[in-house]
């Protein structure tokens, strides 16, 4: 699906792929493991592709793994068009480095590496919002009961009052290169704490449950399932 014909404005995207992930514990970073054969970031890149052939593709990467990742692309004969960039000790800093290289698009939309799921409308709803209101986030209703404290103590909380929060995070670059320029917080989670904290206005829009953020050993048999799915591969 390649859904350009009605947007106006021109677009990037920076994926970021910078982590080492910790909480996976394997031999490489997540984002380099493969699913039914082919590396975790490969899928991430191709929907974005898929979106919009001509849209800008920036990669964020740990800064020593860029040579295993030309290496992969050989072994995989994946000739995408992207951008390399190096990443940061931080989400935070990796986002900042991408935005270093962004040309003067005037969307930019900030993706996970580890989110190869992300389904074609919930891309093309984030642009779209972000084109007409500023910003666009995807978000999910959170389905299970919902606990605030400690494993000693705690109380359970109206889990209609939360959102869980996904990426594409998509912004008018102006918007969020200017956000970027605040020095680092660690309460700064994703792109719209950060814009927000700027004194942004962040859109939220429904997100697609399979967009999951491979983390643990069992999100990628999550993922090779659904990729297993016809038509999905
Ligand atoms: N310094 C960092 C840290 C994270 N990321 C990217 O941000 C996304 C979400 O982060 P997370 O899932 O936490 O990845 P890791 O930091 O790699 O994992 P962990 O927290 O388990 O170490 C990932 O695509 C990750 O590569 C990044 O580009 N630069
Ligand atoms: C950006 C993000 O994926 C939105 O859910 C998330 O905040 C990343 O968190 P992490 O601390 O890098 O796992």
């Amino acid at each position: 699906m390649n859904r350009t014909d009605s947007h106006s404005m021109t677009r990037s995207t920076i994926i970021v792929a910078g982590g080492s992930g910790s909480r996976m514990k394997s031999d490489r970073p997540k984002q380099f493991l493969e699913l039914l054969g082919k590396p975790v970031l490969m899928y991430t890149l191709e929907a974005f592709h898929r979106f919009d052939s001509s849209m800008e593709l920036i990669v964020v990467l740990p800064a020593e793994q860029i040579p295993f990742w030309e290496q992969l692309c050989l072994n995989h004969h994946f000739v995408l068009r992207h951008q390399v960039v190096s990443g940061g000790d931080t989400r935070f800093q990796s986002v900042k480095n991408g935005l270093s290289a962004l040309s003067d698009s005037d969307l930019v939309a900030i993706h996970d590496g580890v989110r190869p799921l992300v389904s074609q409308t919930t891309i093309n709803d984030c642009f779209a919002v972000a084109e007409k209101k500023g910003a666009a986030i995807p978000v999910l209703s959170v389905v299970e009961s919902l606990r605030e404290g400690t494993m000693e103590k705690s109380v359970p909380v109206d889990r209609s009052r939360y959102f869980s929060v996904q990426t594409p995070q998509v912004f008018h670059s102006s918007t969020l290169l200017k956000a970027y320029e605040q020095a680092y917080d660690p309460l700064f989670t994703d792109d719209a704490s950060v814009a927000e904290s700027a004194g942004f206005r962040v859109h939220l829009v429904e997100g697609n449950r399979e967009n999951i953020k491979i983390t643990h050993p069992v999100d990628l048999r999550i993922a090779e399932f659904f990729l297993s799915l016809p038509g999905r591969k």
